[in-house]
């Protein structure tokens, strides 16, 4: 099998149906219009939204956030993936009645549970949410610069990228980099290859969540390519959410044979019925990926992550050991 690693995953989107109905049957919360069969109900990006925030919301207690986060990476573990980068979201937590702090120290200690059994390394990017508004964000970027969680390396922004001016962000994201946090940023999934070129412009990101609007503008392509900043793909994502209409449209290939570093990630997985092993599989069977390229997916996830120098190096040396026993 080949090992993976995954940089790019809501842990409140990571919540199976089965989770939720069980969460639900805890608070005594009615789902009939949340989920159906083992599938949750949505149909576009706007109520895509709202269905994760329904089901974030029977998350409210530590204990229901360290179970989450001990479940998603455990069965990521399972399929073979090293390390793993969840994106947590101190306003989900107030919704649900929880401090930010309460929060993060619950999903720390449910990665912790994971590590415990199956070894995975796990970190937490502190997002804020752009539709949320700028004070929220910059709310976001405090709190990751003052919580000090050992497992907290990153910050990065999601929501609706079409909402407010880039520009106005500046300020969380500089925030967050002088408290010496990795950046990331959601760009290039419903906006335009501009949202890209803003988001490398004035927010810095090492890498950019999705990104594959890139491909509108040769030049900013290229622009990528060279500078070596990392695009978190998420392919299933993209197919449902609309923004490709199929696979066969998607630009994954020709961002790889432009140059670009890609890495392969599952956003939200059981919004969207995948998986970072379907995610894999995708790439092999639809991108035609040899074992070796997609081995190279795994290496540019774990040279980008934001981890300290032991530990990227205790990662790269895994996968590689891998590699030599195939
Ligand atoms: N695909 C996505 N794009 C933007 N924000 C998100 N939050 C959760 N999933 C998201
Ligand atoms: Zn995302």
């Amino acid at each position: 099998m080949v090992l993976k690693a995954e940089i790019h995953c809501h842990i409140e989107g990571a919540a199976s149906p089965e989770l939720v109905l069980a969460q639900a049957r805890k608070y005594n919360v009615p789902t009939d219009d949340l989920i159906r069969g083992d599938s949750f109900i949505w149909h576009d990006f706007t109520t895509f939204l709202a269905a994760y925030d329904r089901a974030a919301d029977l998350f409210r207690t530590e204990d229901d956030y360290a179970r989450l986060a001990e479940h998603y990476l455990s069965s990521l573990a399972r399929d073979g993936c090293i390390y793993s980068e969840v994106f947590t979201s101190p306003d989900h937590a107030v919704r649900a009645g929880l401090s930010p702090q309460a929060y993060t120290d619950a999903l720390g200690e449910g990665m912790l549970r994971a590590k415990a059994k199956t070894g995975i390394e796990g970190r937490m990017i502190v997002t804020g949410v752009r539709h949320f508004g700028v004070e929220s964000v910059e709310a976001a970027a405090r709190f990751a610069a003052k919580c000090k969680h050992p497992l907290v390396s990153g910050f990065g922004m999601a929501g609706d990228e079409r909402s407010g001016e880039t520009e106005d962000y500046v300020r969380a994201f500089e925030i967050a980099r002088e408290a010496g946090l990795g950046i990331t940023v959601h760009a290039g999934e419903f906006g335009g290859w501009e949202s890209v070129a803003n988001a490398l412009d004035h927010l810095r990101p090492s890498r950019i969540g999705h990104g594959v609007r890139a491909i509108e503008n040769p030049d900013l392509v290229r622009r990528i390519a060279d500078s070596g900043v990392v695009l978190e793909v998420c392919p299933i994502s993209n197919i449902e959410l609309r923004v490709y209409p199929s696979l066969d449209e998607h630009p994954f290939p020709a961002l790889h044979a432009a140059g670009c570093t890609l890495t392969l990630n599952s956003d939200d997985p059981p919004f969207f019925r995948t998986s970072l092993k379907r995610e894999y599989e995708i790439a092999e069977k639809q991108f035609g990926l040899s074992t070796r390229q997609l081995q190279k997916i795994t290496r540019n996830a774990l040279e980008v992550a934001f981890v300290d120098r032991q530990t990227r190096r205790e990662l790269l040396a895994r996968l590689d050991a891998s590699v030599k026993l195939r």
